[in-house]
């Protein structure tokens, strides 16, 4: 088994549940999505030609499609290994539901760690039971793939990007029959836009939803 990095860096979790808690972030590297305001477009294309040695990519890059194949065996070293204080991996992308999450979450759960996956719920979720799935839906973008009812139906939390109206009604019709019950429900501004984070903070309030910041783009860190 092996994994395609972006990056792999230690932070302060900046959204969502965990919002605060240090953790060691796992960038894969692809996504299909399209999402046309993503902030990670970069990790968009698995290209031959951006392919770099595994210890390349240990440290936080700075918006490069860069990216190196991690066999689990080196992956689950590393990240077990001295240089991390975090106990909490988050798995990101890209898409990391592209892969089979299912070695790296067992491995590090049964190393005593917390594991917490970001997806965009359009690929079956291939995780260790325990692992936090934090699902982002993505209705109707440009890669023309749909969220799975599955990936709904494994969420802990529903975390939806919101910049219009549109987006808080797309909300409305994927959740429409999935059972909430235990589910956190959060709304995110996108991209720190002021009518987006007025438009979250009201439907919050009127929903009794979450309110998820990505407080990291205000702290200025990775
Ligand atoms: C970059 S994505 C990677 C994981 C996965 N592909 C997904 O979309 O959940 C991580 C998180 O950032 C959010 N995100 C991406 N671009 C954003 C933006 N411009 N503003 C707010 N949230 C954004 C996504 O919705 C997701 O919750
Ligand atoms: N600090 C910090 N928190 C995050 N939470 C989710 C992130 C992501 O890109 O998936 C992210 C990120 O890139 N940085
Ligand atoms: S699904 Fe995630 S990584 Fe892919 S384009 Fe959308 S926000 Fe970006
Ligand atoms: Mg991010």
């Amino acid at each position: 088994m092996q994994y395609p990095v972006n990056e792999i860096f230690e932070t302060i979790q900046g959204e969502g549940h965990f919002t605060g808690v240090p953790a060691v972030f796992l960038r894969l590297q692809g996504c299909p999505v399209g999402c046309a305001w993503c902030d990670t477009r970069h990790t968009w294309e698995v290209l031959a030609e951006d392919q770099v040695e595994p210890g390349l990519v240990i440290g936080a890059g700075d918006g490069e499609p860069r990216w190196a194949q991690w066999p689990l065996e080196q992956l689950v070293a590393h990240l077990t290994g001295p240089q991390y204080r975090a106990r909490h991996l988050v798995i990101t992308g890209g898409e990391p539901c592209m892969y089979d999450l299912r070695p790296l979450t067992e491995r590090m759960i049964a190393a005593g760690w917390r594991c917490q996956i970001e997806t965009s719920g359009c690929f079956e979720v291939k995780t260790d039971p325990q692992t936090w799935v934090t699902v982002s839906p993505k209705v109707g973008m440009k890669g023309g793939l749909e969220v799975q009812r599955s990936a709904l139906e494994r969420a802990n939390e529903i975390k939806h990007p919101v910049a219009m109206q549109k987006h808080v009604d797309e909300l409305d019709a994927l959740l429409a029959g999935v059972a909430l019950e235990g589910k956190e429900v959060a709304l995110q501004p996108i991209s720190q836009q002021h009518r987006a984070n007025e438009l979250c903070v009201r439907v919050c309030i009127e929903r009794n939803w979450r309110l998820s910041v990505q407080t990291h783009k205000y702290l200025n860190i990775d």
